[in-house]
């Protein structure tokens, strides 16, 4: 039986007020079931972030309710507000700026370890290999400083870093729309990968509908705040009923590549298609 993590119930945020303030997000409601992806889509702007921090907690919502598990998000106590912050990590879109850039992978691997003060230093070291592993990143790499390396890697770092915590969810913000083209590729099946090994929960958002064919199970297309669309990743990216979910989906390339790749779901590599 499939059980829900998330369940959002008209989540509203405003950063202005007054009569002609447009809320950044706007009557939101999804579910997301344990272990399943959850993909939004939507251009720059549309409240896809703001979403995001709602969930996590970092932003007070003005309406609606998020529950975790069935706990309400907005009236956790201080000791479970960090309890679920082990459980529901955020993953930002640029590493460049979400990781300590003086630091080594090791030392940006424990941080988050001695933050929640868990584990002895036997069981962190433990933890951090699993979590390196899990990324395909060589033990060798703990040595390495931040600054050093490249952009995938920076990126496998963050998403280590998250998972070092064993958490249940992931919400992941544009996890690949700063790097390569030619890296992403590895990054999204790091991601996919973990999804089956872990049986982790993502919350993806992307402006790149490919991204969103590639990961998610469930689909939302956000236009100025609102969910005007969503559905099954198929229904939405094959059946559009919105004149703007049309609009992305006419545009994105390589369509039929990435759909056939979610379809046959043996998950072969993810070609070089995003
Ligand atoms: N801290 C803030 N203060 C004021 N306005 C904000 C703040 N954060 C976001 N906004 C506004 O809220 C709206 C939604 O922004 P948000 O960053 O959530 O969009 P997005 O879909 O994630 O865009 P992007 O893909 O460019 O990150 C925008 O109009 C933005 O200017």
């Amino acid at each position: 039986m499939t059980t829900d993590s998330f369940v959002c119930e008209r989540l509203t945020k405003s950063f202005a007020h007054g009569p002609d303030a447009a809320p950044a997000v706007d009557d939101v409601s999804f579910t997301l079931g344990t272990g399943r992806s959850f993909g939004i889509v939507g251009e720059s702007g549309a409240g896809k972030s703001t979403l995001l921090k709602c969930l996590v907690g970092l932003l007070p919502a003005d309406g609606g309710r998020v529950t975790y598990e069935g706990q309400d998000v907005g009236r956790m106590s201080r000791q479970e507000m960090r309890a679920y912050r082990r459980r529901v990590q955020l993953v930002l879109q640029d590493p460049y700026t979400s990781l300590p850039v003086n630091a080594t992978v090791a030392q940006a691997l424990e941080e988050p370890l001695a933050i929640h003060r868990l584990g002895s230093s036997q069981d962190r070291r433990a933890r951090i290999l699993r979590a390196l592993e899990s990324v395909s990143l060589a033990q060798r790499t703990l040595d390495r400083g931040i600054r050093t390396l490249s952009g995938g890697q920076r990126q496998r770092v963050a998403i280590a870093r998250a998972l070092v915590l064993d958490p249940q969810t992931l919400l992941l913000d544009e996890p690949v729309s700063a790097l390569d083209v030619s890296v992403r590729a590895q990054v999204l099946n790091v991601l996919i990968d973990l999804q089956e090994e872990r049986g982790l929960g993502y919350v993806v958002v992307s402006h790149d509908l490919n991204v969103i064919k590639i990961l998610a199970d469930e689909v939302a297309v956000m236009l100025k705040g609102r969910f005007v669309e969503q559905g099954s990743a198929t229904q939405v990216l094959y059946s559009p009923r919105h004149e703007y979910s049309q609009l992305l989906v006419s545009v994105a390339p390589s369509v039929e590549r990435s759909l056939e790749n979610r379809a046959q779901r043996e998950r072969p590599a993810v070609a070089g298609t995003v």
